[in-house]
């Protein structure tokens, strides 16, 4: 039975042996935890993912609950432990990066964590914020603007094609994804700024599986959405090119369409990020229960079919071997090891490369579990 300690003064826990079933024990200035088993060897090859300084971008996501945050945010301590400034962005409208790393990370503004070696910094978009943004530009150009425009012209003919877009009930109620899709697009505004270029290392804490897949083709939608609306505008202009003298807002409408035109910039810049083999990769993280890798499966086949790059699977939650006689514990690993066997024979998962990791029996919160975390998983 080995012994990991931790110090407050150094923020570190001891090398040396991992721990799967942890007691901890609080002191004034130290707690310690105990180790009862070694973990199965996870490999993650994480040398892979921290070689080199071309900015890359990790986004995990899966079921709710399963552990996507507490594995993103000890992916991007580790990053920076490693010395790679790093950026981790929650676009889960359920944030919980601050209650992870035990700080304030809320406001939708760049907020360094305190901790880690090298710099990392947090950022939680607030959706309902870039939601309102994202109205104001496309109703302003687009979406109620135009029609109202178009009604009051007696432009009817247009309004027909107006109502293939469907753009205002989608943001009246927005479908799942959206608000990641424009939380992603926001952070590529940000990236787009000086501010942000020292980061070489972005993970993103993305929402649960079914708003990461409508996600998937949301850029697609709102391409073309955006594209229509553009053509409609153009159609307008050059059918009522004596309106704008009489209105004389040539220069306002151009400016919003300037805009519109930059947000379908964005959202085609997301589905390229989202398929670029060389610098992303979607990390799958589930726990060992058939149904969260029925779900793992499916997501797996949705992002390989709408070509994300996916490479591992985490899974998650794993209960060690009972050192102690406890019928609930055996019973409980069995089940899990049968959704283990599971992956290996899954058509869709077993190609993956398999991470392993412990339940352990702490709360993962703060940054030197998150860094006791991460060395267990990314290595
Ligand atoms: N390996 C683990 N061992 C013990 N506790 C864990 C482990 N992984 C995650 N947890 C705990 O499980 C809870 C949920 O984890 P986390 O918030 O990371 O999940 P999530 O998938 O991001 O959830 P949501 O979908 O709600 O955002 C947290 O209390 C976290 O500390």
């Amino acid at each position: 039975m080995g012994l990991l300690s931790f110090s407050p003064k150094t923020s570190s826990f001891s090398t040396g042996l991992i721990s799967i079933s942890l007691k901890q024990r609080r002191s004034k200035d130290s707690f310690q935890v105990r180790a009862v088993a070694a973990p199965s060897e996870a490999v993650s090859g994480f040398d892979e993912m921290v070689a080199g300084t071309q900015r890359k971008y990790y986004m995990l996501g899966g079921k709710g609950g399963v552990g996507k945050t507490s594995c993103a945010a000890s992916l991007a301590v580790k990053f920076a432990n490693n010395g790679h400034p790093t950026l981790v962005v929650s676009t889960d409208p359920a944030h919980s990066l601050s209650d992870s790393f035990a700080q304030d990370l809320t406001g939708g503004q760049l907020v360094p964590v305190e901790g880690p070696d090298f710099p990392l910094f947090a950022l939680e978009i607030n959706p309902e914020k870039a939601r309102e943004e994202f109205r104001n530009v496309t109703q302003k150009d687009g979406g109620t603007g135009v029609k109202d425009f178009m009604d009051g012209m007696g432009l009817g003919m247009l309004v027909e094609q107006l109502g293939e877009l469907k753009l205002g009930e989608l943001l009246d109620t927005p479908p799942p994804g959206l608000d990641e899709a424009i939380a992603i697009s926001k952070v590529i505004q940000f990236l787009e700024s000086q501010e942000y270029s020292m980061f070489t290392r972005i993970v993103f804490d993305t929402a649960p599986t079914g708003h990461t897949l409508r996600l998937l083709s949301l850029p697609d939608f709102l391409d073309a959405s955006i594209g229509k609306i553009l053509k409609l505008r153009e159609k307008i202009a050059s059918a009522t090119s004596a309106i704008k003298s009489v209105f004389g807002q040539e220069q306002n409408r151009q400016g919003a369409s300037d805009k519109l035109e930059r947000l379908r910039e964005r959202m085609v810049k997301v589905r390229e990020l989202f398929r670029d083999t060389d610098s992303t990769e979607f990390v799958i993280v589930t726990i060992p229960t058939v149904m969260a890798v029925s779900e793992s499966s499916r997501l797996s086949e949705s992002l390989k079919k709408e070509n994300v790059p996916v490479k591992r699977l985490i899974v998650n939650q794993i209960i060690p071997p009972s050192a102690s006689d406890c019928k609930f514990c055996a019973m409980k690993r069995k089940d899990q090891m049968r959704a283990l066997e599971m992956i290996k024979s899954d058509s869709e998962l077993s190609s993956l490369m398999l991470i392993e990791a412990p339940l352990v029996d702490v709360e993962i919160r703060g940054v030197p579990a998150l860094r006791f975390m991460g060395d267990i998983i990314w290595k």
